[in-house]
């Protein structure tokens, strides 16, 4: 298993590294369009295995970006409109997909960089093994994934670094853990590890604190199967819910002082067990799933992307804060619900390489 996260880790911190060496002769640049290069060609060598700088990957972003602006349009299905130009898109992105799938089972295709690239297996690969999904399964699985991973893990690092700006404090003491972690390497450019990862504690309650307070997925999509009677209110059989997840996260009597950004609420340790607390009511350090803690939803169809979005931005964030100091450019771009949780200006930000001795 830690094998496994080594491989993923290393793959996800290439993806950051290139992404954050592009910006070195800018001073300016437009934060959410870079996290979301970095979350799209995560998603897309897991998924597809195909690099950054591929011009399939280049199309496959370039028709998600007009997919994402109609998803929640007026249902108007004429020429022009943002909603008949988003099924245009996701049809290119089928066709794309499928062509890739015709050239996989073909044996053509891969991206074979370098021995270790043969051997390893993508996502796409494991579908195809799968004898019992059919190729319009493959095919919506692979969309589900290319969108549920890298739309809301990009919002989400963006969401952090906001925070991050407002919190001096907060962004002193990451720089301090990723500065301890990288001093503990022999080489400057020696690549992170999973127990590096692990030990980077106070990069965790960063992360919680965000995803509790950031509220990046509002609600998530239920149906009653039978009538079901909570505190005095019935809900009929057949009827849809939609639980709204900030309405656990910023409730006082699960969170004390639920509007405040703490990210130390999250080291908070019980006497009596030891263990983490987090949040002032329950829900862990660690834990991505509690009753007082839901922003990967919960059950059966909870996120499975959980584990790499916290990954994805703990290594983003490690070669952000130990390279660049910035400063937002518009003081009031904050995160708005248009209708999926979004940027107005998409965070302008002013960036300052830190030279070697600040490091
Ligand atoms: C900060 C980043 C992310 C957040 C906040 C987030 C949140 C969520 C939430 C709330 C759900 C609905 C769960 C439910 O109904 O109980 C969900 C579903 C899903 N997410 Fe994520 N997610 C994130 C990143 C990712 C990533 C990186 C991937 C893929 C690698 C991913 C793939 C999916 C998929 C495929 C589903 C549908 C699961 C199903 O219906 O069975 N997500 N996500």
């Amino acid at each position: 298993m830690k094998a496994h996260n080594e491989f993923f880790l290393t793959d996800i911190e290439n993806s950051a590294v290139r992404v954050i060496r592009s910006w070195k002769n800018k001073d300016r640049l437009v934060f959410c369009e870079e996290t979301r290069k970095y979350t799209f060609s995560v998603i897309v060598k897991q998924i597809l295995s195909l690099a950054p700088e591929d011009p399939v990957t280049l199309q496959i972003l370039d028709n998600f970006t007009t997919f994402m602006k109609g998803l929640c349009s007026i249902p108007i299905n004429l020429p022009g409109t943002a909603y008949a130009k988003a099924i245009q898109a996701k049809n290119r992105i089928k066709a794309i997909t499928k062509t890739l799938l015709d050239q996989r089972r073909r044996g053509e295709g891969r991206d074979h960089d370098d021995d270790q690239e043969q051997r390893k297996m993508d996502f796409m690969d494991v579908l195809i093994t799968h004898d019992k999904l059919s190729e319009d399964e493959i095919l919506s699985l692979v969309l589900d994934l290319l969108l549920g991973g890298h739309e809301t893990t990009s919002m989400f690092i963006a969401i952090i670094l906001r925070f991050l700006s407002d919190c001096p404090k907060a962004l002193n003491e990451l720089r301090e853990e990723h500065r301890r972690v990288r001093s503990s390497k022999a080489r400057d450019e020696e690549a992170l590890t999973w127990d590096d990862y692990q030990r980077m504690t106070f990069t965790h309650s960063l992360i919680n604190e965000a995803l509790r307070c950031g509220n990046v997925v509002k609600f998530v999509h239920r149906k009653t199967i039978k009538t079901i009677h909570y505190k005095g209110f019935e809900i009929p059989s057949g009827w849809k819910v939609l639980p709204i997840l900030q309405g656990v996260h910023l409730d006082p009597s699960n969170h004390s002082n639920p509007l405040e950004f703490n990210p130390w609420r999250w080291q908070q340790v019980d006497e009596k067990t030891g263990n983490v607390v987090g949040g002032g009511g329950g829900g862990g350090g660690g834990v991505t799933a509690a009753k007082t803690f839901i922003p990967f939803g919960g059950g059966k169809r909870m996120c499975p992307g959980s584990d790499i979005a916290k990954l994805e931005a703990a290594i983003f964030l490690h070669h952000i804060v130990l390279n660049y100091s910035w400063v937002p450019l518009k003081e009031n771009d904050r995160p708005m619900s248009l209708p999926y949780l979004d940027f107005k200006h998409g965070l302008p930000l002013s960036i300052k390489s830190l030279s070697q001795s600040h490091r």
